[in-house]
């Protein structure tokens, strides 16, 4: 019996399976690799604005702290359970091992849907959630940053609630602040500008001119938004392909991206947009275009409509957008389409977050300049691991990726004294 169910949890664990089948890894190791080390529950009892006392469910999953403290993003979605966030975590473990960060994996959240709560509802569950995990969280021990449905806002209730527990400022207890908090130049944009940059990298290992390009995001959150604008902006491709949770945009001619912006900086959401470019979103991921970015939920890439993409290069900015089934089909397309695996993809929200930590550590900040080169100089060298593996091996990128971490993880368990 486990506690980690649902079917985000069992397609980590499927996942984990075939890479530990890949590296041959004993049956008796492998519970430990993918197991959390702890989960923490908590019931967050909030006054909601009519007078009535509502109580949410908050999650703190931290997979392994073999390699250091634990990593990752708070979630609140409105139908997050523990078993989403225990995979979450354990894809943020390999994900930083990949990336060669000093951190196991972990992921939170809390079971809320953030567009129904009043800003003062917000801040009241953000900060009585950091409340109720302090014992479990330390700069050493468990590090928090934003993910869906959080933002720096959140991050600054989460560190202000911390600090006053301490008595004193305390910046380097999450990530993804605002820059006047101790945050850092550039983490609001590293995980879009992540994408762009590995999806140039791709474009150059299979010979696309990206200016020539087109490129399909699902979401426009801060992942999805600053991918598109960032491959637009800076590399010249076209988006003719946009979604959000409200409405999806298709235009072969491509969309008009700044009046997009202006639209969603008044509105918040893609609804209300144009009426001509709708297009159903299921369906968009399935239009032609060289690049497809899916940045929004998991599992959208699935055995269904994995054979009828119609894309050059998958980059996925989500974290778990395709399903294992998908990914046998994918691996049969491996001449058609370039699999950028999310561990990989958006590994630059994590990167940055680790130099804001360092910088919170250290007391000394950088320029975004000298972030943004960093940021280039890590990812590219997990691409080129990742390419160079699935070459030298003849496996799918997502397999390389994966067992790069994987095996990480399991050599710092076994310098450690726990695996033989
Ligand atoms: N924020 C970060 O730094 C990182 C985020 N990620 C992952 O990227 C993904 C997106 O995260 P964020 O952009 O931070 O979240 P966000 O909360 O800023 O944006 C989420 C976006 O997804 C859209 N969305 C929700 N349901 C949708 C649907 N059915 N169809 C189309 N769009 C839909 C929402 O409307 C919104 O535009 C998640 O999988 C997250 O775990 C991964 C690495 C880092
Ligand atoms: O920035 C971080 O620490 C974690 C970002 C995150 O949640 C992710 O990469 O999925």
């Amino acid at each position: 019996m486990t506690i980690y169910t649902g079917p985000v949890f069992d397609m980590a664990r499927t996942q984990f399976g075939i890479i530990a089948d890949h590296l041959d890894i004993p049956l008796d190791q492998r519970d430990r690799l993918l197991y959390p080390k702890r989960a923490i529950a908590v019931s967050i009892p909030v006054h909601m604005d009519d007078g009535s006392l509502k109580v949410f469910q908050g999650y703190r999953v931290q997979h392994h702290l073999t390699l250091g403290p634990t990593k990752g993003g708070t979630r609140f979605s409105a139908h997050l359970d523990v078993g989403e966030v225990a995979a979450l975590a354990v894809w943020m473990s390999w994900k930083c091992a990949l990336a060669g960060l000093p951190y196991g994996g972990a992921k939170g959240g809390v079971a809320c849907d953030p567009p129904m709560l009043s800003r003062r509802e917000l801040e009241a569950v953000s900060r009585r959630y950091m409340q109720e995990m302090i014992p479990f969280v330390s700069p050493q021990t468990d590090v928090m940053a934003p993910d869906m449905g959080t933002d720096e806002q959140v991050m600054a209730w989460f560190m202000d609630t911390y600090s006053m527990h301490q008595g004193h400022a305390v910046s380097e207890i999450v990530t993804g602040k605002p820059v006047a908090l101790g945050g850092t130049e550039g983490r609001r944009e590293a995980t879009g500008r992540g994408v762009a940059h590995l999806v140039r990298r791709a474009c150059d290992a299979i010979g696309l001119d990206p200016a020539r390009s087109t490129a399909i995001v699902q979401g426009f959150g801060n992942v999805g938004s600053v991918s598109a604008y960032t491959l637009a902006r800076r590399y010249g491709v076209r988006i003719t392909g946009l979604s959000d949770h409200t409405a999806a945009l298709f235009d072969p001619d491509g969309l008009p991206l700044d009046a997009i912006e202006r639209h969603v900086a008044r509105e918040g959401v893609l609804r209300g947009f144009s009426r001509e470019s709708a297009i159903d979103g299921a369906a968009l991921l399935e239009q032609r275009c060289d690049i497809l970015v899916p940045a929004a939920l998991e599992r959208v890439i699935t055995a269904e409509n994995a054979g009828r993409l119609r894309c050059r290069i998958l980059a996925e900015g989500a974290n778990g957008p395709t399903t294992p089934d998908a990914d046998l089909l994918l691996d049969q397309r491996r001449d058609e389409i370039f699999v950028i695996p999310d561990i990989l993809c958006n590994s630059g929200g994590v990167i940055v977050s680790y130099f804001e930590w360092v910088q919170d550590l250290q007391r000394l900040f950088w320029t975004e300049t000298e972030v943004n080169n960093r940021l280039e100089q890590l990812l590219d060298s997990a691409f080129e691991q990742v390419q160079q593996r699935a070459s030298d091996r003849g496996v799918s990128n997502r397999t390389a990726a994966m067992a790069i971490g994987v095996e990480r993880v399991r050599a710092g368990k076994r310098l450690r004294g726990l695996f033989p």
